[in-house]
């Protein structure tokens, strides 16, 4: 399948702070891609940066093979971004109407009004909207150019639960005319129920990325905990069956990929090992290690 865009090694700093660091990722026409990860993973650095809001320190962004201005000029990329600014004094409808003027294939402003669930308020003032129906304005601007990309950055924050089910319905008919989505957040929920393929950041950096049941399968794995004489992370972490490992106040702990494999694993090479157990560990608990705000985590 074609490119729609690819993001490679890109790193941005705000001085100290190193909020996105050597990220990679691509992603062909057609796909749903959630960015998903907690507060201050580099989720928004990165939608600015593919939408050419933000330079990048390092690294590259091509978007339909170009530079992200030039898929923003030809309306073939759009965005609804956090907290978008709109004039109070407008109406949705002067908005949508505006912004068909200056693209080459406009929808129908009616059907940009039903598609994002704005008919009823598209002649009302935007400073009369609550913060619900104004997301619903930004998707309906979005919407407008008939892009090929759509890029969300959290699109549901502030809006209620029917306004979120709405929306993934809508969402859902703009996706299956082909055309590919990226959008960030941080509900773990509306990443599985909707994305075909899960990018989950952490610190600025890629942890996993796969479609929605490969991430499952390698977030949810199992926890070994034991009393190990003598061992070190390294050589625990290279046994068989185990992803990482920790060793804090003499106990290890090892977050496993097979528990079965990892349990042979360890007794064979550490004989002496005691106090042993096992748990499972569910993916939203595995997601929270994952993203959890602590750099030498249990589970990466
Ligand atoms: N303009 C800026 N100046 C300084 N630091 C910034 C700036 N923008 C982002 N950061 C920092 O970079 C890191 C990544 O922020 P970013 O907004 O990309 O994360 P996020 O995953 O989108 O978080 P959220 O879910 O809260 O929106 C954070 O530590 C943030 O404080």
């Amino acid at each position: 399948m074609s490119e729609a865009f690819s993001l490679r090694g890109l790193t941005k700093r705000f001085g100290p702070v190193l909020a996105v660091d050597n990220l990679s990722v691509e992603v062909s026409g057609g796909e749903v891609v959630a960015l998903l990860g907690p507060n201050g993973a580099g989720k928004s650095t990165t939608v600015d940066m593919l939408l050419g809001l933000t330079r990048p320190d390092e690294g590259q962004v091509r978007v339909f093979g170009a530079e992200p201005r030039e898929a923003i000029d030809s309306g073939r990329i759009a965005a609804m971004v956090q907290n978008g600014f709109l004039l109070r004094d407008v109406t949705p409808a002067e908005l949508v109407g505006l912004l068909r003027s200056m693209h080459r294939k406009p929808l129908p402003a009616k059907e940009v009004f039903e598609r994002a669930g704005i008919t009823e308020f598209a002649n009302r003032r935007c400073g009369k909207l609550s913060g619900g129906e104004l997301q619903r304005v930004r998707y309906a601007l979005a919407l407008t150019g008939d892009p090929e990309l759509l890029v969300l950055d959290e699109p549901t924050a502030a809006m209620d639960v029917d306004g979120r089910r709405a929306f993934w319905a809508s969402m859902r008919e703009f996706s299956a005319s082909g055309r590919t989505v990226l959008f960030a957040t941080h509900y773990l929920a509306e990443a599985e129920d909707f994305a075909d393929r899960v990018v989950l950041m952490r610190h600025g950096r890629v942890v996993a990325d796969g479609p929605v049941a490969q991430v499952r399968a390698a977030v949810s794995g199992r926890v070994l905990r034991a009393v190990v004489p003598g061992a070190d992370e390294a050589t625990l972490a290279a046994l068989e069956g185990v992803t990482t490992a920790r060793v804090q106040g003499g106990r290890a702990e090892l977050a496993c990929a097979d528990s079965d494999l990892a349990i042979r694993a360890l007794l064979t090479a550490f004989p002496l090992a005691s106090d042993i157990e096992i748990t499972a560990v569910g993916l939203e608990e595995a997601f929270l290690a994952l993203t959890a705000d602590e750099p030498e985590g249990a589970l990466r």
